[in-house]
């Protein structure tokens, strides 16, 4: 299993070993210590999928603040997304930053998001399926966003990306300067 820090360290691309042989592949796609030796202590509490017919979907940017900030690992199953990371830990060197990736099932690769960012993906493909663990369990009070288009973060979305695609939430969330909410880094 190959764990790939991005542009951000703390935020990965995990790419599992493909054991092939005549009958296709198996793969360990998650592994407690192989995870916790790069990501530090995780457990998981809640896993989530979903799926978005339209290519260019835009879901996010989302994030939970304390106490259920999330982290999350994430996956796609079917289809294809470019997947982002957006850091939120107003004391990190990457403070507003953003990290992305492409995701697929024939990559079988993973994104692993830890608690302090911001989250979204835009589709690639019609019918994809996005799968993801998180660490805190689902906390309507603390479930919050970020512009997806935000220009002080300047995220460079796929051209297919459709603001149409929008969820009525995420059209007017707020940008990184109009957030009321900022995270710390682990142990500051
Ligand atoms: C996130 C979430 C939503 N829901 C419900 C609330 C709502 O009725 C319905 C759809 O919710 P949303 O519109 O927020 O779904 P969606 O826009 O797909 O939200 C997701 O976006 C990606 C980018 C993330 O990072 C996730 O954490 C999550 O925020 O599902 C849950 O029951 N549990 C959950 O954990």
């Amino acid at each position: 299993m190959l764990f790939l820090p991005s542009t951000i360290p703390a935020v990965l691309e995990i790419t599992p070993k493909r054991h092939g042989d005549e009958r296709g592949y198996f793969a360990e796609i998650f592994s407690q210590r192989d995870f916790e030796a790069h990501a530090g202590p995780t457990v998981f509490v809640q896993e989530n999928e979903s799926l978005s017919a339209r290519v260019g979907t835009i879901r996010g940017l989302h994030f939970q603040t304390d106490p259920h900030a999330q982290g999350k690992l994430v996956r796609c199953t079917a289809g294809a997304i470019f997947d982002v990371a957006v850091d939120l830990r107003s004391d990190s060197p990457t403070y507003g930053q953003w990290a992305g990736v492409e995701l697929s099932p024939a990559k079988g690769n993973l994104f692993w998001i830890p608690p302090g960012f911001a989250h979204g993906f835009c589709t690639l493909e019609p019918d994809t399926v996005v799968n993801y663990k998180v660490t805190s369990h689902y906390a309507p009070e603390c479930d919050k966003g970020l512009l997806w288009n935000d220009p002080s973060v300047g995220i460079i979305w796929p051209s297919v990306a459709d603001p149409d695609t929008l969820s009525a939430k995420d059209r007017v969330q707020p940008t990184l300067a109009e957030l009321p909410v900022h995270f710390t880094m682990p142990n500051s």
